[in-house]
């Protein structure tokens, strides 16, 4: 097993993780590494945020959610979750994360007579068949950004692409398609899933293509992480915030931002969304190398108590053992 398992919760009704189904997307996949076996109980939801209210109702103990593609960046419904500008997800944190390699296929059906070579040696990144019958393509969202060069050199003019909640239920509605005109950019395994054949294999803009995932869980529940031997301390884990600063104040972002380079830590990523308390106000979302959970020296603590003093509003968003040392 490549990965650790969270920590183990007690009961049977605790072995549940929800994830954006249906079964064979890539959550499933990156779901899988870390919850493997029959031990588990993964349950489907139809869209990002029904894996944060499962977690937050406490009708699963875990979630596992995109955060951000490498190619095509930030998962914007993830991102929406972690705001929680409604006050839906108040006790949501993340504890773990996933790296899954992603390579999409062009999945459909072909007009010729001869279907086809879906081999693993077969051609990446060209069609292996005509795709001049091709008049729809189902796909997430995200997943039409990470295939964007393919799309435009080699599908028909005039397709329309059709942004559907996973690329598993893009593949669904491709081969619910009996014309046959209808495609989808989606993992290998949802082609095995639907009886669609292979059109072109690895149409990703870039080979080194790389979704994160979170794991997310409910605060106080289940326990901390190990971390690392023998490295840096602080390189062994991530931790997120999100915050909103004074926007009138000149230097307010620069102001947090420096909590972190006075306490010696590291960023890892920033992002931001609209705060919704009034236009072209942000909440900044701030990643960084250091645990809350575990912090002899108390330097992430020392940060926080700093942050309080020039952010607006803060959150601790989690801390969990980084994966990509
Ligand atoms: O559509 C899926 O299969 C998903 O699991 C969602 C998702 C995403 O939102 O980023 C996951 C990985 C890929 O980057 C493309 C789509």
């Amino acid at each position: 097993m490549s990965q650790p398992l969270p920590a183990e919760p007690a009961g049977e009704m605790e072995r549940t993780v929800a994830f954006l189904g249906p079964p064979a997307s890539y959550s499933h996949q990156a779901t899988k590494l870390v919850f493997p076996g029959e031990g588990w109980n993964l349950k489907p939801t139809s869209t990002i945020r029904d894996v944060f209210t499962a977690v937050q109702s406490s009708q699963t103990t875990y979630g596992v959610v995109p955060f951000e593609n490498s190619t095509h960046g930030t998962v914007t419904f993830t991102l929406d979750g972690l705001a929680d500008r409604t006050g839906c997800f108040a006790d949501i944190i993340v504890c773990d994360e996933i790296y899954l390699d992603v390579h999409h296929f062009l999945l459909g059906r072909s007009q010729e007579s001869h279907p086809p070579a879906a081999a693993a040696d077969a051609a990446k990144g060209v069609p292996l068949t005509d795709l001049s019958h091709i008049k729809r393509v189902y796909s997430h969202p995200q997943a039409f950004g990470q295939t964007a060069a393919f799309r435009a050199k080699y599908l028909p003019a005039g397709v329309e692409t059709i942004d559907v909640s996973s690329t598993s239920r893009a593949a669904e509605l491709a081969a619910a398609d009996a014309t046959g005109e209808s495609a989808a950019v989606a993992g290998e395994m949802t082609g095995e899933a639907t009886g669609l054949q292979v059109l072109a294999r690895w149409v990703e803009d870039r080979e080194d293509n790389t979704t994160r995932f979170f794991v997310i869980r409910k605060r106080g529940e289940a326990g901390s992480r190990e971390g690392g031997e023998g490295e840096p301390y602080g390189a062994r884990y991530k931790s997120l915030v999100s915050f909103t600063v004074p926007h009138r104040t000149p230097g307010a972002l620069a102001d947090v931002l420096d909590c972190f380079r006075k306490g010696g830590i590291n960023l890892t990523s920033i992002n931001s969304l609209p705060s919704l308390v009034e236009p072209f106000r942000y909440l900044f979302f701030v990643e960084f190398e250091g645990s809350r959970l575990d912090d002899p020296e108390k330097r992430v603590e020392g940060v926080f108590a700093e942050v309080d003093g020039v952010a607006e509003t803060w959150r601790w968003l989690g801390s969990w053992v980084n994966k990509r040392r």
